[in-house]
């Protein structure tokens, strides 16, 4: 596997013509981008110190908080108990959203994903340093819109209407080691807007697709990986990309850990979409089609979609009637 780099953008740049520019054209060309975050280290430790906490809690405390026991998609998800495009990834994970009451409302089906989350009794700091993550980086995602707003020709405010209450979605991941480099997620677009994936310094695994095969993406210090989602190619007609990728299984006696945090609008909200000025709008590919994958035009219908797909325990034990 060839390692290439992705282009780099650095948050102390936000607001300059020449961030916007390269914000654009990492993301018509590549999709993915790395993005120095300048947050500081003590944060970033904390954050992945809970994370390994929680990983190293006794099996019973992790399975007391089992996703199959929330039909809102929320908790623990043991490793093989997650599927992407029908294969098992090997990695076990935590799902933390918005903290909502249930909606009263069971159609259109998406609601149904609004819920509590479940917390790990043994490990309450969880939640503090996950909300305050959470926190922080909707601030941050609210920022980068805007800029990827004005660089294609609309104004700073043009995604505020449908990420006025915007669906979070926070995952702690682990990926243990083992013999082969198999699937730790296999490949795939991310459903929604934008993604801000940390991931713990050193750590490779992670592979992006470009026109002419797979690459290894090399870690980066400080730095998120940044990518946007299907519906961020919608909205932009294709000018922007979603791009596939995968994490393959780190060598046996290591592991990685992740924490991707995926910021988009609300479950209602329709795709925010953008009239290109001309010059970007002749660059625009039209939307990547695959019949096993029709894009919903409502955020809520794509995440459904992803969730009954990705944990079908989750799915057969409390929304069988939307399987067919
Ligand atoms: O763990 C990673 O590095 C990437 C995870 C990912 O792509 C996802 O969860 O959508
Ligand atoms: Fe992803």
């Amino acid at each position: 596997m060839t390692t290439r780099d992705l282009p780099a953008l650095d948050l102390d740049d936000l607001g300059t013509e020449a961030f916007r520019r390269t914000l654009r054209d990492a993301t018509h060309e590549v999709g993915f981008f790395h993005l120095r975050h300048r947050i500081p280290t003590a944060v970033t430790d904390e954050l992945f110190t809970v994370a390994r906490r929680f990983f190293a809690l006794p099996e019973a405390d992790k399975l007391a908080i089992e996703m199959t026991r929330s039909p809102w998609f929320r908790g623990y998800t043991r490793v093989g108990g997650e599927r992407t495009q029908g294969a098992v990834d090997w990695r076990e994970q935590i799902d933390v959203g918005p903290e909502r009451a249930p909606s009263a409302r069971r159609d259109p089906a998406y609601l149904r994903l609004d819920g509590p989350n479940q917390w790990p009794a043994a490990l309450p700091e969880l939640r503090t340093v996950i909300e305050a993550w959470t926190a922080r980086l909707s601030d941050l995602g609210h920022r980068l819109l805007a800029e990827w707003a004005v660089a294609l020709g609309a104004g700073p405010d043009h995604f505020d209407a449908a990420f006025a209450e915007p669906s979070t979605l926070l995952k702690l991941v682990r990926y243990p080691g083992r013999e082969d480099a198999g699937q730790g997620v296999g490949a795939h677009k991310d459903p929604g807007i934008l993604t801000l994936l940390l991931i713990e310094p050193g750590s490779a695994g992670l592979q992006v697709q470009r026109d002419d095969g797979w690459f290894d993406v090399p870690p980066a210090e400080d730095a998120f990986v940044v990518n946007i989602g299907e519906l961020l190619e919608v909205a932009t007609d294709g000018y922007l990309r979603a791009t596939n990728h995968r994490v393959v299984s780190p060598a046996p006696g290591t592991e990685r850990l992740s924490i991707p945090f995926f910021f988009n609008p609300g479950l209602d909200a329709e795709v925010p979409r953008i009239a290109l000025p001309a010059d970007l709008a002749a660059q625009a590919r039209g939307v990547e089609q695959d019949a096993d994958n029709v894009i919903g035009s409502r955020y809520g219908e794509n995440l459904l979609k992803a969730r009954l797909r990705a944990h079908p325990d989750v799915a057969a034990a409390h929304h069988a009637d939307l399987l067919d």
